[in-house]
């Protein structure tokens, strides 16, 4: 199975191609900027002739939340235009994609977790433009999958994990969101996630019933507040600085970009159409710290 991935650098990318090493039968290819920028497409075709993959993965996007809000051209540009590209020239040749999109696409306003059939109503333009993207892809492409993820961390990148262990090292207190509840999701897990769907899509072959949205997220569901507690707390079990985490509200601390009060995802499609099942937060969260503070 070859599949090629758009971006090289970005957590879930480069947890792709970390996953490569430790998955037999699967070759990869990756094109990143400058030589594959989906904001010219032709570079993207190219590089797939060159490669001539099974299955196209695009974890491409412009991710950053509150400066969407001011650069809104960019981002539509990207992860509408881009995304749609993408998808054309894979079903040019043939071939399915599988895109990534994100929990952001809802407005929070529902309790419990959201499934892949409710209303979306994003309350940004990074929510929209990926929104869009998600509506773009399927139209462009009818062999597609299209999986939505949320509060994304790694051990390297932009990421909230990383952003709670440096201000631990700098303040003895800390200010964290305590009304914004989601799923948060190691990008390592997603890179298995998205090799066994596409095996899964390999080896019984496409069915219109793989088509479509499907969610992709850690199983538990934390506030930011709680969700910086537990690194803190794994921090401190490996020697890291212990600092109290103080809840406040989203009005106590304004962003341009209005998120989700609730954004939490099921994954019974996950489970039950292609068999796929994420680890525990404690698990993935300890694996994480375990990379980040040097214990392997
Ligand atoms: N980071 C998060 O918390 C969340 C991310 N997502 C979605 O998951 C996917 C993966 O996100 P991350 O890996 O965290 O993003 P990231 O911000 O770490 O990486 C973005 C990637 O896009 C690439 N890229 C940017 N402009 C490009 C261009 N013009 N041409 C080609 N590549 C370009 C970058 O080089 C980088 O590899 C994205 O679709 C994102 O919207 C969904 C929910 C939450």
């Amino acid at each position: 199975m070859r599949l090629y991935v758009i971006g090289a650098e970005g957590q879930v990318a480069r947890s792709l191609r970390e996953a490569a090493t430790d998955a037999p039968g699967v070759v990869f290819g990756y094109g990143a900027r400058p030589e594959v920028d989906l904001l010219q497409p032709d570079t993207l075709a190219r590089a797939i002739d060159d490669f001539r993959p099974d299955i196209v993965i695009n974890p491409a996007a412009y991710t950053a939340v509150d400066k969407a809000e001011a650069e809104p051209e960019q981002a539509f540009a990207l992860n509408r235009d881009g995304a749609r590209a993408a998808a054309r020239i894979a079903a040019e040749r043939g071939l399915p994609i599988i895109h990534l999109s994100t929990d952001y696409v809802f407005d929070g306003a529902k309790q419990g977790p959201y499934v892949e059939s409710d209303a979306v109503a994003p309350q940004g333009v990074y929510g929209r433009s990926k929104l869009e993207g998600e509506l773009a892809v399927a139209v462009a492409n009818p062999r597609h999958i299209v999986l939505r993820t949320a509060w994304v961390y790694a051990p390297f990148g932009g990421n909230f994990v990383r952003t709670m262990l440096r201000l631990a090292a700098e303040r003895d207190r800390l200010r964290v969101v305590d009304d914004q509840r989601g799923c948060p999701t190691y990008a390592p897990d997603i890179a298995d996630a998205i090799i066994a769907v596409a095996r899964r899509w390999a080896d019984s072959g496409w069915s219109s019933q793989l088509a479509g949205v499907t969610h992709l997220a850690g199983p538990d569901a934390l506030t930011w507040c709680g969700f910086a507690r537990e690194i803190i707390a794994g921090s401190a079990a490996r020697g890291g600085r212990s600092v109290p985490v103080d809840p406040i509200s989203t009005a106590d601390y304004p962003t341009p970009a209005a998120r989700p009060a609730n954004s939490q995802l099921s994954t019974v499609r996950l489970n039950s159409t292609f068999g796929v099942h994420l680890p525990p937060m404690t698990q993935s969260l300890a694996n994480c710290l375990d990379r980040l503070l040097g214990n392997r």
